[in-house]
């Protein structure tokens, strides 16, 4: 048992800390996923890394006497299996005092962080006696979808479809967005039907995910992590261990729409070679592995998505696509293949953070005000990814489309944070 009395944080002067500093975890059963919010006094950056003033970009510093906090929101990611990294990450702005809110709870002040995911329970007691720091738990599928909604309303540039090599973002009218399928892709997958905000139902799983990607992908090829498997994949031919159609027919099979290269059995050319694991190339067992769990997901997620009221758009979030292209080129093919061309996959650009961002969109909940941004791309000649748009949308833009690390926002106050 790990000691942790050495290293716990004194907190002093809780007024110290400022309150409008939230932080958000979605502790899942591969990756911790953060997302905080980081104040800057008076300006924020656009995406080319000039300073910008709020004015500037149409909104008064002060908005109907609410305080506008405008800054950056980071986003994080650790391994769960070494939470440690995490815990002293925090430990570290703890000690800036840059993290958390503390919110009077009994008359009493806690320091608070909203949480979700598996690990909201299983860490809970860690990080109380580490820190002191109580979670304030969010349900991760109500995180997920709210994480997701947000992003597809307020962020241009956020969501895109990946086929034949190009990536086409689309700007989906908020009137127009539900109902979606929300296919979850994380250590499993979570299908979640969505029909407004807050209305959903997780209409299906499978356990056949990210985690099984990354597990059998390190038992037959031992890669260290997802990026060497990506990396390997990247080099490999699928056609040296799969069955394809060819391979059975000697050609197609058109008759019933089977193309000579379609995968029959995945791994199925395994069976005759009478060779062992180290024969193989571990890219070709990558490429294998990557477009059997893929096909499958994106096979089950259209089935799903036609059970229920022929879902128009998928929409994949979780950290298992990583803008990896040849993933979201596979999901993308499987879907295209199994609707006949009728749906197409949709991505984010912040996939892996929806839970994460859910859960800190709940802090309006506690009287937080709304997470806002800013829409800064019109500001340089140099196009930021222009979105494909499915029609116009006329209200203001709310979130300044950066790199995935941090985009630049701002919280909006509320009633209860008002100035006098
Ligand atoms: N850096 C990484 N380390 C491990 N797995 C990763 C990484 N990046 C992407 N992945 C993939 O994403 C999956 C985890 O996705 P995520 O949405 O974070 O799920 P969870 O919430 O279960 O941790 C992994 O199972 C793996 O397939
Ligand atoms: C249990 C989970 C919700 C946890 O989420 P995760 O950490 O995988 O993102 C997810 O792994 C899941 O939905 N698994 C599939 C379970 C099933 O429906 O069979």
């Amino acid at each position: 048992m790990e000691d942790q009395s050495c290293s716990s944080v004194e907190i002093d002067d809780f007024d110290s800390y400022d309150h409008n500093s939230p932080w958000a975890l979605d502790i899942g059963g591969t990756l911790i996923k953060l997302v905080y919010f980081s104040r800057e006094d008076g300006c924020l950056e656009n995406s080319f890394g000039n300073s910008v003033r709020l004015e500037e970009v149409g909104l008064e510093t002060s908005s109907k006497n609410y305080p506008i906090l405008d800054g950056k929101l980071h986003f994080k990611k650790f391994q769960t299996s070494k939470i440690n990294e995490c815990l002293d990450f925090i430990e570290s702005k703890l000690l800036q005092g840059s993290c958390c809110r503390h919110q009077e709870v009994s008359g009493k002040k806690k320091l608070i962080i909203k949480a979700t995911g598996g690990g909201a329970y299983k860490y809970a007691d860690l990080f109380k006696e580490k820190f002191g720091v109580t979670f304030d738990k969010e349900d991760e599928m109500n995180s997920l979808v709210s994480g997701a909604n947000f992003l597809l309303k307020a962020v241009p540039c956020e969501a895109f479809t990946y086929m034949e090599g190009r990536k086409d973002f689309v700007q989906i009218n908020s009137s127009d967005l539900f109902p979606y399928l929300l296919v979850n892709i994380g250590s499993g997958i979570s299908m979640i039907k969505v029909v407004g905000d807050g209305k959903f139902e997780r209409v299906s799983g499978t356990s056949l995910g990210g985690g099984t990607l990354l597990g059998l992908g390190m038992l037959l090829t031992k890669c260290q992590s997802f990026d060497d498997l990506l990396e390997m994949s990247h080099k490999g031919d699928n056609r040296n261990i799969d069955m394809l159609v060819s391979d059975i027919y000697g050609s197609d099979y058109s008759k019933i729409g089977l193309s000579a290269r379609t995968i029959a059995s995945s791994f199925g050319k395994v069976i005759f070679d009478n060779k062992e694991l180290k024969d193989y190339k571990k890219e070709d067992i990558a490429r294998s592995l990557l477009r059997m769990i893929s096909n499958n997901l994106a096979q089950i997620a259209y089935l799903i998505a036609m059970w229920h009221g022929k879902l128009k758009r998928i929409i994949f979030g979780g950290s298992f696509t990583r803008s990896h292209e040849y993933i979201m080129e596979t999901i993308s093919d499987g879907v295209e293949y199994w609707s006949k061309g009728e749906t197409k996959a949709m991505f984010l650009r912040h996939e892996g953070f929806l839970g994460a961002l859910g859960a800190f969109k709940s802090y309006e909940k506690h009287g937080l005000g709304s997470l806002m941004g800013h829409h800064l791309s019109e500001q340089s000649p140099v196009a930021s990814p222009r979105p494909q748009l499915e029609q116009k949308s006329n209200g203001p833009l709310l979130v300044e489309s950066t790199d995935a690390e941090s985009v630049g926002c701002c919280i909006l106050g509320s009633d209860t944070m008002k100035r006098t």
